[in-house]
């Protein structure tokens, strides 16, 4: 079989050979090439194709204020543009993952909308929620895979934006907490649409929802939300950096594909993911990651020998 794959494979991976000879000596993502740079959050290319954001309030708990909402936006809007980075680790600074909203922006929020009657200050306070809503959709939106690494407390908003993430891990000292009923909110920023399809259990939701419990690791674990606990904060960023450096050494053409794929059937019926599918497939499997990926895989070698083109 293997002899047959190959002889079909022959032809065009002589062409394949040089332009993979090209390709190695392209200038790749290199580590310790700097990104760019926020207030509220700090990148670092800690591996090859890996970006690291951390949220970067510690003296606040990583408390997301307006700033860090709109540069969680620029930030993964330039990662989904950037070919060079192909999976990212996000995490928090300090002694928490983070405080959730930053509380001194509250009143100021709700107050300050602008408009002539309820109807237009409506409209307005409408827009303004659809925007911060995007400043978590956009991980999701993000082809690249995006792994939430928790560590100390995740509050409020906190739950929101891992929601929105692809891997969850955290450490022993997690713990999670729906918190926006203890400040008279529903969650509107996607805990409410993305938790249940993520746990499982309507009702554990709901009682998460409704009275603002906080969960710890071994449950978070065990229902589901997290997907593996690590002793501790440096052990979380080792293993989640480990994942991301094993997503980012395979077909960047596979994987984001499959995010993709896996984000549009989530929310849809069967037949319709499997539409897209095709659709995205009749494309997709004409790219030549597929003749590298098998021409290593029949000489035995792992996909972190195969220089993939940028995407
Ligand atoms: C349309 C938008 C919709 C979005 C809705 C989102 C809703 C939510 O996120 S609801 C959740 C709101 N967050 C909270 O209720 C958490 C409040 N904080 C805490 O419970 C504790 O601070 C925490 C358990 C996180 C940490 O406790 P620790 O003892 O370690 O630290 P503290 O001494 O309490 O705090 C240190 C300094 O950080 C400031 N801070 C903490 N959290 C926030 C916050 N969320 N917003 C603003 N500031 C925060 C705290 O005031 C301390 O500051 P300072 O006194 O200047 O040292």
């Amino acid at each position: 079989m293997a002899l047959v794959v190959a002889r079909l494979l022959r032809a065009p991976l002589r062409v394949l050979c040089r332009s993979m000879a090209s390709e190695a000596s392209e200038p790749s993502g290199a580590p310790g090439a700097p990104p760019r740079e926020f207030q509220t959050l700090r990148l670092r290319q800690e591996r090859e194709h890996v970006l690291h954001v951390e949220l970067n309030r510690p003296s606040k708990r990583n408390a997301i204020n307006l700033l860090c909402w709109r540069e969680l936006v620029e930030c993964f809007q330039d990662i989904s543009r950037d070919p060079s980075c192909r999976a990212v680790v996000v995490s928090g600074a300090g002694d928490a993952f983070t405080s959730g909203i930053d509380l001194a922006d509250l009143g100021g929020l709700f107050l300050g909308i602008p408009g002539e009657d309820v109807a237009r200050r409506a409209w307005n306070l409408r827009q303004k929620i659809l925007e911060f809503q995007e400043s978590f959709s956009v991980l999701e939106k993000c082809p690249k895979p995006v792994i939430a690494a928790v560590h100390g407390p995740c509050i409020g908003a906190g739950v929101d934006l891992i929601s929105a993430c692809d891997i969850r891990f955290c450490s022993q000292d997690a713990s999670f907490q729906v918190k926006e009923v203890d400040i008279g909110l529903a969650a509107d920023v996607g805990t409410l649409q993305r938790l249940p399809k993520i746990v499982g259990s309507q009702s554990l939701v709901n009682e998460l929802a409704f009275t603002a419990r906080r969960m710890l690791a071994p449950e978070a674990l065990s229902c589901g939300l997290i997907s593996r606990v690590l002793p501790d904060k440096a052990t979380l960023l080792e293993v989640a950096l480990g994942v991301a450096v094993a997503i980012a050494a395979r077909s960047p053409v596979a994987v984001q594909g499959t995010k993709i794929n896996l984000v549009y059937s989530r929310d849809r019926p069967t037949p319709e993911g499997l539409q897209h599918m095709a659709t995205w497939n009749m494309a997709m499997l004409q790219t030549e990651d597929i003749l590298k990926s098998v021409q290593a895989a029949l000489e035995k070698k792992g996909p972190e020998e195969v220089p993939f083109a940028k995407l």
